[in-house]
Parts: structure tokens; sequence; C-alpha cells
């Protein structure tokens, strides 16, 4: 039989100090998110960043906090539960989907596990991240090798690495967008905000970059859009060394001074609302941007769980299974 383990990044259990930190020294301490030698890095995460970092950032954790819990996991939680609904109806039998976060919980051990306990024989692992980078496609090849390295029946598994021009991705995005400018209008500039990545591992041979370019070009494509009305831009700047640019805090307090009074704003790298978009772009960015005397700011919301995205998620499990579903 086969099933999908369907990957996000993960969340802090809690908007509190001690859960932040938790989740945080897990994440940070994956030499693929962050890959100073450990000689270096280790003191200072121990000693400098788990020691100042969490209570900050657990504060803007609370202020974009749901009743349900963090917005990223309830969100994953709907998009585990419509994709078996959507897989049910294209495949025409029951196929297990399990959820696994790389970082806290449910673990990819805990997902993999349920599988397993299902009966599952062949897995297709969908990483929720459109354009692959080492810092996070990578660590969960890592995490999914990790686990299946202490287990003597190795499933058979396939990982989808990116679909960052897949069509029922750009037109939903595209149509998340329509949706929008269809009953609003148009604003002078659609900005794409991509979570940026540190330059050097774009030099060091990450295709990311090129793969939010790609994709934002076929999303103003679709979109019929002219050169001046979208533009990308790369956000979650993390230390000192330098990442992506055009950063999308500087550019946002640049536009307005251009004659750009009123944009509009997409994150396609993620597909879960999240801290990154809902506190840094939906609290963060539009504060600046009014401040730097933009007139209207407005934040367009991730896939979520929209019919077209889960369309989009159940296709890449069909084109992964294909040899699968017979047997
Ligand atoms: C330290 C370097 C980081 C890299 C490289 C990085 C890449 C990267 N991250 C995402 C998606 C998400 N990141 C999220 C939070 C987050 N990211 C970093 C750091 C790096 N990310 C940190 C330290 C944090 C935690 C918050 C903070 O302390 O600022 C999240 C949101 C999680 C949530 O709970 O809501 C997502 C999603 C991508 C797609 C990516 C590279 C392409
Ligand atoms: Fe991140
Ligand atoms: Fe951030």
């Amino acid at each position: 039989m086969f099933g999908v383990l369907l990957v996000n990044l993960g969340t802090p259990d809690a908007p509190d100090a001690s859960s932040v930190r938790r989740f945080l020294k897990q994440f940070l301490s994956d030499p693929r998110v962050v890959d100073l030698s450990p000689w270096i890095w280790k003191p200072l995460l121990n000693g400098v960043i788990l020691n100042t970092r969490p209570a900050k950032v657990a504060k803007l954790y609370q202020s974009i906090w749901w009743d349900e819990g963090s917005p990223l996991m309830v969100i994953s939680k709907r998009q585990r539960e419509k994709l078996a609904a959507e897989l049910k109806t294209l495949c025409g039998f029951e196929v297990p989907v399990a959820l696994g976060m790389s970082y806290g919980s449910p673990s990819l051990s805990d997902g993999l596990d349920s599988l397993t306990a299902q009966g599952v024989d062949n897995i297709v692992v969908l990483p929720l991240y459109p354009q692959y980078s080492c810092s996070t496609v990578a660590s969960v090849f890592d995490g999914v090798a990790g686990v299946l390295k202490s287990r003597r029946r190795l499933p058979e598994w396939r990982m989808v690495r990116e679909y960052y021009r897949h069509p029922l991705y750009i037109r939903a995005l595209a149509a998340s967008v329509t949706r929008l400018w269809d009953i609003k209008g148009k604003p002078d500039r659609l900005l794409m905000s991509f979570h940026g990545v540190p330059l050097r591992y774009i030099n060091e041979g990450d295709p990311y970059q090129a793969q939010c370019l790609e994709t934002a070009r076929l999303v103003a494509k679709e979109l019929k859009l002219g050169n001046d009305e979208w533009q990308v831009c790369f956000q979650s700047r993390f230390g000192k060394e330098e990442w992506l640019t055009p950063y999308t805090d500087e550019l946002l307090e640049s536009l307005p001074g251009q004659g750009v009074k009123r944009v509009d704003i997409m994150c396609p790298a993620f597909a879960a609302d999240c801290l990154e978009t809902l506190e840094e772009i939906a609290e963060g960015g539009q504060e600046s941007f009014l401040h730097a005397g933009g007139e209207q700011y407005r934040v367009i919301p991730c896939l979520n769980d929209d019919d077209d995205h889960i369309r989009l998620l159940a296709e890449l499990v069909r084109e992964q299974s294909l040899g699968w579903q017979l047997g």
C-alpha cells in the first residue's frame, strides 16, 4: 500500500520562551540550515542566541497565535485532512496521509511510524517547499534517511524535490491574486516576497534563487503583468552574513519614495501562513510601508488549504506514485 508523508518546517508547541527555545535549538542545530563550523556556531548558539532570542520571538508568536494553536500547525492539519479526502476521490481507494515536521512535533519519525502502522510500504515524501533549497528540502531528505537508518525493513520512498513551475502551482498562486483584484482592483505593484537564504548557499550551488525568480516570472506571465507591475524580494534575514537581495523590509521602506504607494504582497515560498507571513509581512511590513509614506498595503494569504492548492498536492502525489497504484 502507498501513503504520503506531508512535511513542513515545524513550529513551537506553545508561544512561550521555553517552547520556542526547544524548537530553535533543534532547528538551528541542523547543519543544513546553519552550515558554520560547529567550533564557531555551537558557542554562539548556546551562549548567545538561545539565551536572548526565545523570549523575543515568543512575543511575536503570541501576536499571531490562534485559539487552536500555531497557525502553521493548524493549517498543516487541515491540509493533511483535505489531501487524504482528495486522494481518495482521485485514486478511488484510501491513501494514508501522515504529517511530519522537520523540527518539533509531530516529528518525521512520528509521521513515518504512523504510516508503517497503517501498513504503508511505499511512501511519497512531499515537502511543502515549492522551491528547492539545501536548507529545507535537503534537511527533509536527511531527516527521513536518518529515521530509516535504524529500520530492518526499508519502505520504498520517493521525494518531491520541488514544484516551483508546476502549472497547478502557478495557476493557484495567480488565482489567489485575481480573487482580490477582481473585487478590489489592482495596486501599483505586486511584490512576491520569498524566504531568503544566505547568498553563499547560492554561490555554492543551491538553485533556490533561480527557482524563486522562475516562479515569479511565471506568475507575472499568468497575470499578464508588465515589467514595472511586479517585483521579487527576500524576507526573514537571520544573522550578519549577506542574504539574497533585495531585502523585503528595505524595499518596503524605499518604494513610497519612488512613487509606489499601493502594494499587494504575497509569499509564494510558504505553503501555509506562519510567523514569517502573519507577523513579519502582515504586521511588520505594513507598519514600515505605511510609515514610509505608503498608502495601501494588502497581504495575499498563502495557498493554505485552498481547494486548488489541495488539488496541486494530490497531483504531485499522483505523479510520484504512478507505478505503485496498480500493485
Ligand atoms: C538560520 C537560517 C535560516 C534559513 C537558512 C531559513 C530558511 C528557510 N526557512 C523557511 C521557512 C520557514 N522559516 C520559519 C521560521 C524561521 N526561520 C529561521 C531561520 C532560517 N530559515 C528562524 C530562526 C525561524 C524561527 C523564527 C525566528 O526565530 O525568527 C518558518 C515559520 C515557522 C513558524 O513557526 O511559523 C517557516 C515556514 C524556508 C522556506 C527557508 C528557505 C527557503
Ligand atoms: Fe526560516
Ligand atoms: Fe523572521
